[in-house]
C-alpha cells in the first residue's frame, strides 16, 4: 500500500497529500517525506531545506510568502502539533485561476500535507494553540527573492476562518494589490 493518498485541489496545482502510518503494539511510523514517491503528487527537484516553525496562538496568520524566480520552490508543509488553515494562492500570471486560493485544514491527527508547486503563495491561520509546522523546500532559502502578498487584501478576499489574533508587521505591511496586479507576478 502506497503510504501516501493524494488529492489535487487545483489542476496542476496544489495537492493533499495524506500520510499512512504502520502502526504496531509499540505506537506508529509514518513516512513523511519521500521524493519518489511524491515525483508523482508534483514534487520536483531535489530537497533542499526543512524548516520548522512554532506558533504559540491560536488564530496567528503567517503568509502569504512565496520566493521569486528562479528561487520558486516546491514547498511540502505538514503539522507536527495542533491544526492550521492552511492556504495557497495562485500568483501564475498567465493561470486562468491566478489570485485563486484554495485551502484546508492540515493537523497533527488528519496526517495531512499540503504540497504547493512553484507558482504559489503560502499561508495558513492557526486554528489551535502550540502549533508546529514542518517545511520541506526544494530550493535554498533566498532572503533577496522572498516576496509575499497581503493576507488582507481585498483582492485575495482570503476568507480566514477566525479572527486573526497575531499578524506580524511585515505581513501586515505588504503593499495591497493594484490594478496593474498581473505585471507585479512577472
Ligand atoms: C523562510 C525562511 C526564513 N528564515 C528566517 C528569516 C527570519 O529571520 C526568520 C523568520 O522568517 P519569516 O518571518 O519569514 O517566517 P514566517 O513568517 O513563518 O514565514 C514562513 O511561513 C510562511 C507561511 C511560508 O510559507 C514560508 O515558508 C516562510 O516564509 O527565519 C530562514 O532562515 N530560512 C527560511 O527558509
Amino acid at each position: 500500500m502506497s503510504r501516501f493518498t493524494v488529492t489535487e485541489l487545483m489542476p496542476g496545482g496544489p495537492r493533499l497529500v495524506v500520510r499512512h502510518p504502520v502502526g504496531d503494539p509499540r505506537g506508529a511510523f509514518t513516512r513523511l517525506f519521500c521524493d519518489d514517491d511524491l515525483l508523482a503528487a508534483g514534487w520536483s527537484g531535489p530537497m533542499r531545506q526543512a524548516n520548522h516553525s512554532r506558533t504559540e496562538q491560536a488564530g496567528t496568520v503567517r503568509g502569504m510568502h512565496f520566493q521569486r524566480a528562479p528561487h520558486a520552490e516546491t514547498k511540502l508543509v505538514l503539522c507536527l502539533n495542533g491544526t492550521v488553515w492552511d492556504v495557497a494562492t495562485d500568483i501564475r500570471p498567465d493561470s486562468p485561476t491566478f489570485l485563486t486560493s484554495v485551502s484546508a485544514e492540515v493537523s497533527a491527527d488528519n496526517n495531512t500535507a499540503m504540497l504547493l508547486p512553484p507558482g504559489f503563495a503560502h499561508g495558513f491561520q492557526t486554528l489551535t494553540d502550540s502549533v508546529d509546522l514542518l517545511y520541506f523546500h526544494s530550493a535554498s532559502h533566498v532572503p533577496e527573492a522572498e516576496d509575499g502578498l497581503n493576507p488582507l487584501d481585498r483582492r485575495l478576499a482570503i476568507p480566514w476562518p477566525r479572527e486573526i489574533t497575531i499578524l506580524s508587521e511585515r505581513d501586515r505591511s505588504r503593499p495591497m494589490l493594484t490594478d496593474d496586479f498581473r505585471d507585479v507576478m512577472l
